[in-house]
């Protein structure tokens, strides 16, 4: 494991061209960020998340839960780097590229047509009632609907709505079959649809508008 500068150096970037166009003017693909343990890291982290949704720590426990956590904050607070630097969400080897914040998917198949991936709720996406939560159901339509466009009009767009019409209860811990696609585009206007399926039964549905940035917009 190399340390933050080590790795903020290994990592071609462009002062000029960073900032320009949103997110990142140009998207960083990697593999190679964060080092080959980077997604066993989220992993566990997500899986911590699963058991601190459920769990119920006697007072002792919480305190010595509390003492782990700010050992290893403190151990992350050695490697912090930028946003345009950091692994998550440039790891396209990984899970939901990298990015801890994002319900894990994985693609399946991505490009102009639309983009195919299975996504798996967790344990703390929990809603109530041992299903999803509905915010979480809009944020993995967001990122694959922000993708579908992205990849129709080989640049980068900010959501400017998105509906979720609720068909069905949404499980946890369940491969599901997720779907977004450009249904149309008027200038810099991408009309983005998404759906959502257990198995044959539909559980959501997206539409949404993208719009394009102009170069050099936030
Ligand atoms: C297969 C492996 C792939 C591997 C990976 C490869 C590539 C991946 C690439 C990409 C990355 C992947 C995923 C994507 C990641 C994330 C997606 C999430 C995106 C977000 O989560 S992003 C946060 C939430 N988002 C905002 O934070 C937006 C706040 N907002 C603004 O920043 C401005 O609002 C802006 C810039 C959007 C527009 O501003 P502006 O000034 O440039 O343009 P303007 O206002 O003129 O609008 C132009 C035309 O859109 C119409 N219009 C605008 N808004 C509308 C609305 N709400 N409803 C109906 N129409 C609307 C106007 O009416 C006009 O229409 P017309 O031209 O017909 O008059």
């Amino acid at each position: 494991m190399t340390g933050a500068s080590e790795q903020a150096q290994s990592v071609q970037t462009d002062d000029a061209a960073q900032h320009t166009g949103g997110f990142r003017a140009s998207f960083d693909v990697t593999t190679e960020r964060g080092g080959q343990s980077y997604g066993e890291m989220v992993e566990q982290v997500r899986t911590f998340m699963d058991k601190v949704r459920y769990a119920s720590p006697t007072p002792d426990l919480a305190d010595e839960v509390i003492d782990d956590l700010k050992k290893l904050n403190a151990k992350l607070d050695t490697m912090l780097v930028d946003e345009w630097t950091s692994p998550s969400g440039t790891r396209i080897d990984l899970p939901s590229r990298g990015n801890i914040t994002l319900p894990p998917y994985e693609i399946l198949d991505g490009g102009p047509e639309g983009v195919e991936a299975t996504v798996t709720f967790r344990r703390f996406h929990l809603g109530g009632n041992g299903v999803a939560h509905g915010g979480h159901v809009a944020i993995a339509f967001d990122d694959l609907g922000g993708m579908a466009a992205a990849l129709k009009l080989g640049g980068v767009a900010r959501t400017g709505y998105l509906t979720v019409h609720y068909r069905s209860l949404t499980p946890l811990e369940t491969p599901l079959a997720i779907r977004t696609w450009v249904e149309r585009f008027e200038g810099r206007k991408y009309f983005v649809r998404g759906t959502l399926y257990d198995g044959d039964r539909l559980c959501a549905e997206m539409e949404a508008l993208f719009i394009a940035l102009k170069p050099g917009q936030a």
